[in-house]
Formats: structure tokens, sequence, C-alpha cells
């Protein structure tokens, strides 16, 4: 024996009842015995208390309502059945309207609407859909039989909520499936009394029905058809990654259901439950999908909590004083107010100190609670034991769910600690000692980001996001999205991470995008719907999206974007990037950036600012840690300068390699930054910041490599022209050098708190002397590699490897948020 209940949607329209015969035709053929329970047509009870009160108010216009209900109830039956064979299911239905119509005359008449009066209006809901669908059923040629519940569950007469009388309803019910060998189709939610007053069932009414059936039946299963796949791990509107739980103990779903989860209501479950019935939530629309099993106990779950859940509005009420410390009684009272005035808490904190109890309830009842507590604790504020009652407002509750998280270890650690990455503020917390639910109550704005972070972390299997603002979108940020495009499916597969490209912009247009912006189209989605460039906007508007892991990507090479990052670091928003301006201004702003990202506990990655995607910054920062200390950093720091001085040489003009360096992508944006010194000072000037010297701009000491004429060249072009120029300048430093047996290399050095800049030329024994293409070396001599310097060498320019260098920074982000 099985059991079927379909909600209000599965039975809303003509083809919904198409699909719902469909797979009642299905279990037939399966010689399955069965018993069927249908909802209203999706709205109608809504729609029939509406006219209801609408009647007791003397407003005829419920005539008008009544009539498109009916109306509607009639083009179902169109859309069921042949026109000849309507005629019998239109005067049954036609029946049961003018019924209903003689009945809320009378409620206007005496302009009354008792509860009792109110079920029976609301029962024609299911009496009309399931007289619909036993006729629709009948002219296909199945056996069916309508069974109005009235007449088998026997309840008091506490309307609205009835109590079952389970000994009469069990009898009754096995007594009339003995009698009938038809399939019968039964009418969810209502019920009566012993004086066959109709009743209804109360929230979840239907599935109740269900299960009741199930349990007097011995029913095998009992399957609630819905219109989702099942429960999911989360609300899916706020967390797109949520997905269908397979398995569910009772208890689990108890406690999600508490907490807003409104597939199915499992205290009207409970009958079946007691029995130890399957219960399957079914997908009347997608019936491939095996849906959610409902069982007694949880078997071996996959993942440490089955699901997450939330009240999206709550108010956190707090009472404090010193004088509730070590006084009995005072949650006694305190909780006694609070019912007497029908306040339903939702949530308790107390703290072991006594001095303060917190707990949230609906927002609607908050100055209610204030007016109540100031009258029960009057005497104590007057003397100052409990000083203040204070009600905050705008608050959600998250509740993480699972009996997996029973004596295991780490769950509430991993909680908090992804709420901490993301810069969420836990107001209050609450963990019972079942151990099958967590809460935590935080901002009401922080709500979307915390259960998408929240999922994001436990359940790790699907995938992660990592949110990403990218600004600048030229040669380093272009080659950046490019090598994200590639690594998508390895990413998604592998890492089981996706980087979410949130937002884009240049000089010119910007786009945000929270869905994410397609890394195949970027240039056109850009550029059709980005809208006119202002940085501000832009950073604001990624403050306000307050999406979890979102990391700020800065690929330009402006002065001024610097200012941004302390008030995106603020917002728990991680900083990447290659862009070596914030580094290398005052030490005193590059203090406060590192002190932000340490005291939001976000990060600020910036490994592209020395030797590309060569670890320097990271290894200084790992010897820093483990208590290195640095006597000496030489170093090549340079990119475009060592391309220029390992490939100028005879016949080859000075300003042609210049160009050569910028087409291949290692210069910076403006070539004179290279070739006055200026990037290499920056450079050796962030070293010495990470090895603990505080310097300033203006304590690097610059040789000066090119001619004034050179130096001072107002445009990027001018400069070319005066290198071209100046090549026998440049012909002659190679030369020199040549003849001594020697070649030219642009050297940083910092050593004793000094940092020096200058062109040296080095013969075949200096470890510099053999380098190619772009190389960076560094050589850090330190205490502990003292003898022989740690050396890193590679290419330290270039869009491949600094693109790589930016991605390397995103993913250990990734990797940090767990
Ligand atoms: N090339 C290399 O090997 C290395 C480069 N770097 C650093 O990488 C950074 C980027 O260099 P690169 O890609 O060559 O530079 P590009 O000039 O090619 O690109 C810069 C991008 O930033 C955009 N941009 C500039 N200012 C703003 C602003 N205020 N608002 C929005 N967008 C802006 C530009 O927009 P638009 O297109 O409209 O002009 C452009 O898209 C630089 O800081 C550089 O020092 C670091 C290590 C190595
Ligand atoms: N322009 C720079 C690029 C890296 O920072 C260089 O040439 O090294
Ligand atoms: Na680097």
């Amino acid at each position: 024996m099985k059991v079927l209940k379909f909600g209000g949607t599965s039975v809303g329209t003509v083809d919904t009842i198409k699909q719902v015969i469909s797979i009642l035709e299905n279990n037939l053929a399966q010689g399955e015995r069965m018993a069927v329970i249908f909802s209203a047509m999706g709205g109608v009870t809504n729609r029939l208390i509406e006219i209801g009160r609408m009647a007791s108010a003397g407003q005829a216009e419920y005539l008008e309502l009544l009539k498109a209900v009916e109306e509607r109830h009639f083009a179902t039956i169109r859309g069921l059945l042949n026109v000849k064979n309507q005629s019998t299911t239109f005067a049954a239905v036609k029946g049961l309207f003018n019924e209903l119509e003689d009945l809320l005359r009378g409620v206007s008449l005496i302009r009354e609407l008792t509860p009792r009066t109110l079920d029976l209006i609301m029962s024609f809901g299911e009496r009309l859909s399931t007289t619909i669908i036993t006729e629709a059923l009948k002219h296909r040629g199945i056996a069916t039989e309508y069974c109005d519940a009235r007449s088998l569950i026997r309840t008091n007469d506490h309307f609205g909520l009835a109590e079952v009388d389970f000994e009469i309803t069990n009898r009754q019910i096995l007594e009339y499936f003995a009698k009938t060998s038809a399939l019968p189709c039964v009418t969810g939610f209502v019920a009566s009394t012993a004086d066959g007053i109709t009743t209804t069932l109360g929230r979840g009414g239907s599935d109740y029905t269900a299960s009741i059936f199930g349990a007097a039946l011995d029913a095998e299963v009992i399957e609630i058809w819905t219109d989702v796949d099942g429960m999911m791990t989360a609300d899916p509107r706020k967390v797109p990654n949520a997905f269908t739980i397979p398995s569910i103990s009772y208890a689990e779903a108890m406690e999600l259901s508490h907490f807003g989860a409104k597939v199915i209501y499992p205290p009207s479950l409970q009958p079946a439950f007691a029995k130890n019935i399957l219960i399957k939530v079914l997908n009347t629309f997608n019936t491939a999908f095996e849906g959610t099993l409902v069982h007694r106990s949880a078997n071996g779950k996959e993942y440490a909590i089955t699901g997450i859940s939330s009240i999206d509005d709550v108010a956190l009420v707090n009472i404090q004083g010193s004088g509730m410390i070590g006084v009995a009684g005072i949650s006694a009272r305190l909780f006694t107010a609070l019912s007497d005035h029908r306040i339903s808490v939702i949530l308790i904190s107390q703290a072991s100190s006594e001095h303060s109890i917190c707990f949230t309830i609906d927002p609607r009842n908050a100055d209610r609670a204030r007016e109540v507590l100031q009258k029960a604790f009057e005497a104590e504020i007057a003397v100052g034991d409990i000083d203040s009652i204070s009600i905050e407002k705008n608050l959600s509750i998250i509740a993480i769910v699972g009996e997996g998280m029973k004596k295991s270890t780490g769950v509430s650690g991993k909680l908090f600690s992804v709420l901490g990455k993301n810069g969420i503020n836990v107001i209050a917390t609450a963990q019972g000692s079942s151990e099958l639910n967590i809460s935590v109550v935080l901002s009401k704005n922080d709500l979307s980001k915390a259960l998408n972070a929240i999922h994001g972390v436990f359940f790790q299997s699907e995938t992660r996001s990592l949110n990403l603002f990218i600004v600048g979108v030229g040669l380093i940020g272009g080659t950046l999205l490019e090598q994200i495009r590639n690594q998508t499916t390895y990413l998604r597969d592998e890492k089981f991470l996706k980087l979410n490209v949130a937002g884009l912009t240049n000089t010119k247009k910007m786009l945000l995008e929270p869905d994410g912006i397609d890394p195949t189209r970027w240039r056109d989605e850009l550029d059709e719907l980005g809208v006119k460039t202002s940085l501000p906007a832009f950073v604001q508007r990624i403050i306000e999206l307050n999406l979890p892991n979102s990391v700020f990507v800065d690929c330009t090479s402006d002065k001024d974007i610097v200012y941004y990052y302390g008030d995106l670091l603020d917002a728990n928003i991680s900083v990447v990037t290659p862009n070596k301006v914030a580094n290398s201004g005052r030490y005193a702003e590059y203090l406060q950036l590192q002190r932000m990202a340490l005291h939001r506990g976000v990060k600020f990655l910036y490994e592209t600012n020395v030797g590309a995607g060569l670890p320097i910054i990271n290894t200084i920062q790992g010897l820093m840690a483990s208590g290195d200390k640095f006597l000496k950093i030489e170093a090549i720091l340079s990119g475009t300068l060592s391309y220029i001085f390992n490939t100028f040489g005879p016949g080859v003009r000075f300003v042609d390699v210049v160009r050569e360096a910028k087409a291949k992508g290692y210069t910076e944006p403006d070539p004179r930054d290279d070739l006055s010194g200026t990037d290499v000072a920056r450079k050796i000037l962030i070293l010495a910041r990470e090895v603990g010297v505080p310097l300033e701009p203006e304590d690097i000491a610059i040789a000066q490599l090119l001619p004034d004429n050179c130096q001072q060249a107002p445009s990027i072009e001018a400069f070319f022209a005066e290198l071209e120029a100046s090549n026998d300048y440049f012909e002659k430093l190679l030369t020199d050098a040549q003849a001594q047996g020697e070649v030219l290399r642009y050297i940083a050095t910092l050593e004793n708190d000094r940092a020096t800049v200058e062109l040296r030329t080095v013969g075949p024994q200096h470890p510099f002397y053999t380098l190619s293409g772009s190389d960076n070396i560094v050589s850090f001599t330190t205490e502990r590699y003292k003898d022989r310097p740690l050396v890193v060498k590679g290419p330290g320019a270039g869009a491949e490897v600094t693109a790589s260098g930016v991605f390397a920074d995103i993913m250990s982000i990734s990797s940090y948020l767990g």
C-alpha cells in the first residue's frame, strides 16, 4: 500500500493535473494499491478565506471573486474532459458552488465569520479539486472513487486546527478500505466532528491527511508530490548552489522546517513517523528525480551538516544588569511575562556570567515585548539591578542543522571561521545540547552573503565561488581573464571552484554582474552592457553587493586607486594587485593597509609587485615569519632593463630594443618608469619594507641611467625620439663594458638599511652575469643563508607570468577561505 499526496501547484492547472494523472497511471500499471490525497487547486484556499472575510464585512464584490474561482474550476473541467463527458462533473461542481454561495450569503447577512464557518468555506477547495480529478480519472477508464475525508477523519471542534481522534479515525479508514477496491481520491485538509460538523487540520493539512491515511493503512511509503526537487540544502532562491538532500531524518526535517524550510511541514507527518513509514518528497514536474527520503534515523551522511535554514527578519531583545547575577527566577519571570502576552521566543542565549539574557522574537512583537518587560521588571529597573532592555531590529537567524554534527568536532569552528573570514559579525549564537542545530543571529544585510559562504564551506564537493572584481582589463587584466577562461573547467572539476567575474572596468566602461560575466565574452559584455566608468561608484557598489568571498583585483597602474584599498579591506574584501603604487608610497600608508587586512582577517596580496610571478614576496614573508634576519638583498628587478641589456648589442639600435621590450609586454604602461629607474626603485623599496626596513621613496638612491634629454622627455613618443637620438650614448656604455669583458646590469641593493639602484658592469664570475630574456634575479643573504645566498631567478616581466602570479594570489585566497 502506498499513499500519494499532491499539493496545490500539482493540481493547479489543466496541464499539471494531466501530469498528476500520468503519475497515477504509471503507478497503477505497476499494480500498486494506493490512496491519493489532493490539496485544493493552488491559491484557492487563500482566495476562499478572502472571499469569506469580504462577505462577512458586507463587501458585495466577494461575488465577483467567487465567480472567478468558479470559472477557474469550470475551465479545468473543460480542459480535462471531452465535451460529451463534462455534464456530470459540471453538475457536481455547480452544486458545490451553489452550496458555497448560499453559505456566503448567510455570512454576509449576519456579518459574522466564525472559525467554524470558515472551516466549512475552506473545505470547498479540496472538495472541488478532488471531485474534478476523480471524474477525470474515471473518464480515462480508471476505477476511482471520490472519498470525502470528512466521513473518515474524526476530530474535536477546535476549528482551524482540529485534533484527530485516532482510534475512531483509524477504524473508519480501515473499514472504508476493506469495502472498496477502487482507487480512493481523498480530499486533503478536511475532517469532521462526531456531529458531522466540518473541521480543518491546520498548516500542512493535506500532508497530515496523507500521514493519517498512511499510518492507518500501514503503508510502505507516503509520497508527497510537490513542485520542487525535494528538500534542499538551503533555500535555492537565496543560495543558487543549493541542492537536493537525498536523505534526511525526521528530527532534521523538523529543525529545518522550524527555521522556514517550507517544502514539508514535519509535525503533520508525525503519525507516519510514529509508525516508521518512509516518506518521499518528489517533484510532480521532474518525475525522474529521486527527491528526498525522510525517515526515522539519519544514515551515513556525506556532509557534516544536512541543511541550512534561516529566518529572515527577527528582533533581538537584550536584558542586562548586575542585579541579575546569581538571582534565581529572573528567566522564569522573563519568559512567563512574554508567554502571558503570547510573545513567542525563537532563540535564547545566556552567557554563564548571567549578566545578560538575550532572545529573538518576531519584530512585530518588539515594542510590546519592551513594554511587557519594563512592567515585569519595574522594581529591578528602578533600583538599577537591571540597567537596560535593548531591542535591535533588522536581524536574521541562520541555523545549520544536522545529526552529523553530534559529537563531531570542528563544525562550529568551521561555521564561525567562514563568517569571520567574510567579515560577518555574529551578534548572538545558540546551540542546544541535542547538537542538532547551531544558530547565529546576524545583520539582515549579511544574510545572503552568510548563507552562501556557509553553504560553500559545508558542502565542499559542490562548487564554491570566489567573486572577482577586476579593475583594468589591459595587458595584465586581459591576460588574467584569458587564463581564468582557460582554467574554468579544471577549477570546476578538480578544485570545485568557480571564479565568478562579478565586475569589470577600464577607464571607459564598467560592468557589475553578481551572477557572473562570461569570461569568453567579457569584451562584448563590457562594451554592450557596461556603463560609463566611475571608480567611486564601482567600489561603492562592490561594498553594497556584499557578496561572499569577494576579491578586488587592481590591474591598473593608476596612482589614485590605492585610496580605495582601505575602504575595500575595511569592508572585508580582499585585494590582489600587480600595481606597485600602494606599496611604494608613504610608509605609513603601506603599514595601514597591512594592518587593515590583518585586522579584518582578509588578504592584501601583491606577489607580482616584484619579479612578476617569481616567488619573491612570498619567500621573504616566509623567512620573516620563521624568524630569519635579512643582511643583504642584491637584485635585478627590471624585466625591461634585463631584456634590454641581454639583447642590446652591435648592429642593434637601443631604441628598437626598448620598443621590443614594450611590444613583449615587459615595460610599464609608461616605459619611462622602467628606464628612469623608478620601477626598480619602487621594487627595492617594497622589498625593504617587507624585510622590516621602513624606508620612504626619497630614501632610495637612484643613479640615473638615462641622459637628461631622455629623462625629461614630456611624452612617451618624445621619449622614444630622444632614445633614438641618444643611440651613441648607449652604444658607448655597451662597448666600454665589453672592453672589460663585462656586461651591463641595472642592480638594486639593500644593505645596512640603505637602498641603491645603479647601472653596473659585472664580469663572468658574478652570479648576475648569465641572464637572458626578461630574467630577474634576487639574491638574499640572511642569517640562515649567510655562506651561500638564497637565489630566485627567472623571467620577471611579461603578460603571462604576471597574470599567472595574480592568478596564484587569487587561488591562495580561495584556499584561505576554505
Ligand atoms: N607588464 C608586466 O610584466 C608587469 C606589470 N605589472 C603591473 O601591472 C599593472 C597593469 O599593467 P598593464 O596591464 O601593462 O597596463 P595596461 O595599460 O595595459 O592596462 C591598464 C588597464 O587599466 C585600466 N585603467 C587604468 N586606470 C583606470 C581607472 N582609474 N579605472 C579603471 N580602469 C583603469 C586601463 O583602461 P583603458 O584600457 O581604458 O586604458 C587598462 O584597461 C601595472 O600596474 C604594472 O605595473 C606588474 C608586474 C609585471
Ligand atoms: N615593467 C616591469 C614589469 C614588472 O613589474 C619590468 O620591466 O620589470
Ligand atoms: Na613576484
